[in-house]
């Protein structure tokens, strides 16, 4: 006899490839949302390849990450986020802190989201965090080029979320209704290395879940990134050339009744004394989407685990929290 043992959690990041989801063979597509779905209840992260988006659009992003974060500060403040209700442009050196109690991050950043002007109906309806984005005036090619970059990375985003809906044996196109103009955040982080003077627990990005739906998250060759497995075990999700690494935002357990999990992770740019890159988008639905256990998820009660809600309001709350911003 071979006693029983619970099978052990997730020891590495799985690699996934889209390639037969997408070549239109049912049945590589149904394994490849199979993978998709053990994937998503643990780690809740996986690593993406033949994912439609070329090397060149990835190295070029990257490129661009380098040359923002490298204007001279003055103009990067200029961009500075805090000023802004909106929390877009760009977030100076240690401006976050993902992790609660924590010093804060080592990370600069610069995010994008919806840009709405005054005739868009989130200006009409006052939603919080509406507003234009910031561009810098000195690098005119960043914005066009930027805007290009998370139009494909969102297009990317809804493909997935179709395949992570087929994973939970809902509709296709399950999502897509709250994806139509996604509540995005297309950010780019500079993670220098970690000083040995750090404070104690400081980290590159403190650790944390995502808000949102899915995350789709460009690395660059250096490491740092962290992920929290089921038994609470900190696993390395080191840069795979030509791949994104996907995870899971708080809005899954909500929708799945906690079969699919938001990942803790985190970074730590400790292994090199290169700078660190990356590329986060956040594929989030639009403001007055509802996150709700979805028909395939609910419990035989009828009582999910979470009450429904707003995902703009659940954005806001936390954006609200990690910068600081209501106590301003
Ligand atoms: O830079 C990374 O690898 C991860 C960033 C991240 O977790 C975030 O921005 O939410
Ligand atoms: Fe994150």
């Amino acid at each position: 006899m071979i006693t029983y043992e619970p099978p052990s959690p997730a020891k590495e990041v799985p690699l996934i490839d889209l390639g037969p989801a997408f070549s239109g063979d049912p049945e590589g597509k149904k394994a490849v949302v199979w993978e998709i779905h053990k994937a998503c209840v643990d780690p809740g992260f996986f690593y993406i390849k033949n994912h439609g988006v070329s090397q060149e659009v990835m190295d070029n992003q990257l490129k661009l990450a380098a040359q923002f974060f490298d204007l001279p500060l003055e103009e990067k403040l200029e961009l500075d986020s805090v000023k802004e209700a909106s929390t877009r442009g760009y977030e100076k050196m240690a401006a976050q802190t993902l992790d609660e109690g924590s010093p804060p991050d080592l990370k600069e950043g610069f995010m994008s989201s919806v840009d709405a002007d005054e005739n868009h109906r989130y200006t009409k309806l006052n939603v919080p965090g509406t507003g234009r984005n910031q561009w810098p005036a000195s690098f005119p090619e960043f914005q066009p080029k930027y805007e290009a970059y998370a139009d494909e990375v969102l297009e990317l985003g809804r493909r997935l979320a179709g395949l992570v809906a087929l994973s939970l044996e809902l509709p296709e196109d399950y999502f897509a209704k709250g994806l139509e103009e996604p509540l995005h955040y297309c950010r780019i982080l500079k993670y220098p290395p970690m000083p040995k003077d750090a404070a104690p627990n400081q980290l590159g990005a403190g650790a944390h879940t995502d808000w949102g739906l899915l995350t789709l998250l460009l690395q660059d060759d250096i490491g740092g990134l962290e992920v929290r497995s089921a038994d609470g075990q900190w696993i390395a999700a080191p840069p795979i050339p030509g791949t994104y690494v996907i995870n899971l935002g708080e809005m899954f357990p909500v929708i799945t009744n906690d079969l699919y999990k938001a990942t803790m992770h985190r970074v730590l740019n400790n292994h090199s004394d290169k700078t660190r890159y990356s590329c986060p988008t956040f594929c989030d639905p639009e403001y007055f989407y509802k996150v709700e256990c979805a028909p395939s998820c609910m419990p035989a009660d009828g009582k999910p685990k979470y009450p429904p809600m707003t995902a703009g309001e659940h954005l806001r709350a936390q954006f609200e929290k990690t910068f600081g911003v209501a106590a301003q």
